[in-house]
């Protein structure tokens, strides 16, 4: 079939969007995968695709694919490639939309200047539901936060690494280090990632603290490799750093594609993510 979709991206991180409400889709993983695919499909991080919800007051369904082809919760840079779409296309004339999404439910507003805020609900903090399997390892207690070890095989030698456990409808691993730019994210990503203490995977962020209202931030995302920004990474990795005592809130987030701002004001309350949203083609491919 010929698909017709738009090449978006939020802070660089890419999108391939669908609109699914006027065309029928019903693909297989290889097809998501093609998709993505930088060199024989489209390319892109994630394929996002705009459907009709059932769940009342919902405007639109939000499904997430990432490039390996797998259906994920949530991504944060999406919700907001998300509302630009829907209203670019005229799928609705509101700017602030509520969207069901396999996590719950989002609302992200398009402002009258571009900008984009979404509320993202509120973070799931207990390990169990991350999930994060906590069972037989000691936390150390810092603040009212628990950082857990993790220990890592590397190069033949074990390395304990400590993170923090968050889930923004998809789940999350903070650590703090020195130096982002030197943080050996490519090499400990990925054993982050397929952990065995995370029996979904997991995206793994390792944000630099520049002061208490701005910080560096690189993801390895699940099922994706590293990008050059992930929304809900910046919202796990500011929760992470407010609920240490590390971080105030508003917090600046530099990702290597751009600039996030996350606002949150502690425990029970929703995440608020603001940032770009460009569209960058529209195109047709036979998939
Ligand atoms: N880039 C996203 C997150 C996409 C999903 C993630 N890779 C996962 O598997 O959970 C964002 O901006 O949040």
């Amino acid at each position: 079939m010929k698909l017709k979709f738009t090449k978006m991206h939020g802070a660089g991180n890419d999108f391939v969007v669908i609109d699914a409400i006027n065309q029928k889709i019903d693909f297989t993983p290889a097809q998501w995968q093609k998709l993505g695919d930088r060199r024989f499909g489209v390319g892109a991080d994630q394929i996002l695709v705009v459907e009709k919800s059932d769940v009342p007051g919902c405007d639109f369904r939000y499904r997430i694919f990432n490039n390996d082809g797998g259906e994920v919760e949530q991504c944060g840079n999406g919700s907001r490639a998300f509302v630009k779409f829907v209203v670019e296309k005229g799928l609705t004339s509101a700017r602030k939309i509520t969207v069901e999404t396999m996590a719950g439910i989002i609302a992200p507003s398009l402002e009258a200047d571009g900008s984009i805020t979404v509320d993202m609900g509120a973070p799931v903090l207990d390990p169990a539901q991350v999930p994060f399997v906590a069972e037989g390892l000691q936390g150390q207690p810092e603040g009212r936060e628990t950082l857990w070890p993790l220990m890592l095989e590397l190069g033949g030698q074990r390395e304990s690494v400590q993170v923090s456990v968050v889930s923004m409808g998809n789940p999350h691993a903070v650590q703090v280090v020195a130096d982002v730019d030197a943080a050996p994210v490519e090499l400990v990503g990925p054993l982050i990632e397929h952990h065995v203490r995370f029996p979904k995977r997991v995206n793994a962020g390792f944000m630099q603290l520049v002061n208490r209202q701005h910080v560096k931030l690189r993801v390895f995302e699940r099922g994706a490799g590293e990008t050059l920004a992930c929304g809900t990474g910046a919202c796990a990795a500011v929760v992470a750093g407010i609920r240490r005592g590390l971080l105030d809130s508003p917090v600046r987030v530099d990702a290597r594609g751009g600039q996030l701002s996350i606002a949150w004001a502690g425990e029970g309350q929703p995440v608020y993510l603001t940032g770009p949203a460009v569209t960058v083609f529209e195109g047709e491919i036979n998939i």
